[in-house]
């Protein structure tokens, strides 16, 4: 059978987009693992599903490139929050995630016309076992030197619901990659620390309000960019005074974001602002677990983006390859 895909991203951070009425259509881990390939026209991070939903517009589930489900993903939110508020001709609307409902809107362009959107980032926990991890009796992880880590880097543990390792780090770790790519690999294997694996960001604090995070996300390996993680570093950084304004500027190596960090009654309310692309639409052959690309139609709407990319090289190009 045929079936109709969109390759999206948000800051580069790259996925297929599927959208079905029918919750055990494919064999999503397989389907995911194959349309990831490298070699399979450029593969992608993962996939999104927008499914029916009882309790909202929509329920997005997310499946990692190695067929792991992941319970959010930031810009992958965003493109599935454009293509159900294009659907449904509204500029608003509530997505069912695995652990929360989370509203999402339209939002005024980040650079130039690029469509954008600003997607609820919800719930936040500081508590060791939200994530989970463990580590000697401690209940939380906040800046936190970790000798078995490194004997240098500050580390705060948060989920926004997935779990999320934070490092503020000097620039030499953003010109390097291997210290993160070390101990992101060591985290993701089996080890006593994070049980399920966690998504591992270095946080390089350019400005007043300004930072810079690569990720190595797990079930992934290094991405343009995690808008989770970017949030999340917005909300340490804020936390621990390297930024003093509500909104951050997050630069990452696929583009940047807006992330907005507030506090209410106690309740962190986080939002990440940023680009929704679709890039092509894709025909796909599926036939019991072998598939095949029929056909891929490309949009224009890359183009203005590479002129995004052109500035954030520009403005990281001191410290960023
Ligand atoms: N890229 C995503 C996060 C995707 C899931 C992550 N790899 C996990 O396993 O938690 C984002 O933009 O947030």
């Amino acid at each position: 059978m045929e079936r109709t895909f969109l390759k999206v991203h948000g800051s580069g951070n790259t996925f297929y987009l599927y959208n079905s009425n029918n919750e055990n259509e494919f064999d999503w881990p397989s389907l995911t693992k194959w349309l990831c390939l490298k070699d399979n026209d450029g593969g992608a991070d993962g996939l999104l599903l927008v499914l029916p939903s009882t309790i909202a517009d929509a329920k997005m589930r997310v499946i990692n490139a190695d067929g792991s489900e992941a319970s959010m993903c930031g810009n992958g939110l965003r493109t599935v929050a454009r293509f159900v508020c294009e659907k449904l001709g509204k500029y608003e609307a509530i997505i069912e995630t695995m652990k929360a409902n989370l509203h999402v809107r339209n939002e005024a362009s980040i650079f130039g016309t690029i469509p954008t959107y600003a997607v609820e980032i919800s719930p936040v926990s500081f508590e060791l076992n939200s994530l989970p991890m463990k580590y000697k009796n401690q209940t939380v992880i906040r800046h936190q030197i970790i000798e078995e880590f490194s004997p240098t880097i500050k580390f705060t543990a948060v989920s926004v619901p997935n779990p999320h390792l934070i490092g503020i780090v000097d620039a030499q770790y953003i010109e390097d990659a291997s210290h993160q790519q070390q101990l992101s690999e060591f985290l993701n294997s089996e080890n006593e620390f994070c049980m399920d694996g966690v998504n591992v960001s270095y946080v390089y604090p350019m400005k007043n309000d300004t930072i810079f995070v690569r990720t190595f996300e797990r079930g992934v390996g290094f991405t343009n960019a995690c808008g989770t993680a970017m949030t999340a570093s917005a909300l340490v950084s804020k936390l621990n005074g390297l930024v003093d304004t509500d909104l951050i500027t997050v630069y990452n190596p696929g583009g940047f974001v807006k992330c907005e960090v507030k506090q209410n009654n106690g309740e962190y309310q986080l939002t990440l602002i940023g680009n929704a692309t679709v890039t092509a639409e894709y025909t796909i052959e599926i036939n019991d677990n072998q598939y095949k690309i029929l056909n891929r139609k490309d949009t224009e709407e890359q183009k203005q983006y590479e002129k995004c990319i052109e500035l954030v090289k520009k403005e990281t190009s001191s410290f960023s390859a």
